[in-house]
């Protein structure tokens, strides 16, 4: 029974991706994961059927995901959870959300829970991601872009976790553009010498995502750093 919070330092950083490589580099090693998107915006009908994007990226690894156990709300807006479920009419049940998390930690070896946007999205207009990571209680990684900008992202999104007193695993930087890497080099070095937290390992930029989740292991000296890799986490 072990489980991450995947958080980042603003949405479209690579979350999903990020938790799908993890997803399919514990699967590969026969640990029972499992992921877990408690609030999904920006879900879309295909087929009649409404669809979080997320859940799809999941599904690419994990193809037997149940989205029902693996999303509890669904929203049609491609906004902060509080404006697309004000305009949806719908009220996020926060106790729900804990149990569904506890359910599946007593489930499976291991659970991926994926955050909506950054720390400070708000689910309700006076509770953020941040709020319910606390309740949650997992430890988080944090995902980053690896270029230009991310030493200011990042340092601030760790003074947040510090603040609320929330464990950090560790942090990771995914190259979602080709950018200097010099540059990325060195926001590495930065960022762990001004958080005191450790930089896990830079994703690189992928140029077919989908096909990266097949070679899992080519980020074995990113994710062997993370406790679960190096603990037994069959119980
Ligand atoms: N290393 C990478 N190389 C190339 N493309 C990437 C990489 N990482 C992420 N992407 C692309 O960037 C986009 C955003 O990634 P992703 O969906 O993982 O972000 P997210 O942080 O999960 O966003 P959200 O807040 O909506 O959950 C996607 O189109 C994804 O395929
Ligand atoms: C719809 C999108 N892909 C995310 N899931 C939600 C991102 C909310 C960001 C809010 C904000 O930081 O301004
Ligand atoms: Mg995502």
């Amino acid at each position: 029974m072990a489980g991450y919070f995947i958080t980042g330092t603003d949405t479209d950083v690579g979350k999903t991706v990020v938790t799908s490589l993890l997803l399919s580099y514990f699967h590969q090693k026969g640990i029972d994961v499992y992921p877990y998107k408690p609030i999904q915006s920006g879900a879309i009908y295909e087929n009649g059927n409404l669809q979080g994007p997320d859940l799809q990226m999941y599904e690419r690894v994990l193809t037997s995901l149940d989205t029902n156990k693996a999303c509890t709300y669904l929203l049609k807006k491609a906004s902060s959870p509080h404006l697309a479920a004000k305009e949806e009419n719908v009220w996020f049940d926060i106790p729900a959300i804990q149990k569904n998390v506890e359910r599946l930690l007593a489930l499976h070896d291991l659970v991926l829970v994926e955050g909506a946007g950054g720390l400070i999205v708000p689910i309700q207009e006076d509770y953020c991601m941040i709020d319910l990571m606390k309740e949650i209680d997992l430890p988080v990684i944090l995902v980053g872009r690896a270029g230009l900008g991310t030493i200011n992202h990042t340092v601030l999104s760790v003074m947040a976790l510090k603040q609320a007193n929330i464990t950090i695993e560790g942090i990771i930087l995914n190259r979602l553009h080709m950018e200097d890497e010099s540059i990325e080099k060195d926001n590495a070095v930065m960022i762990e010498r001004l958080t005191g937290v450790k930089v896990l390992g830079t994703i690189p930029h992928l140029s077919d995502v989908e096909d990266a989740f097949k070679t899992p292991q080519a980020y074995e000296s990113i994710f062997n750093r993370l406790n679960a890799a190096k603990e037994d986490i069959k119980q």
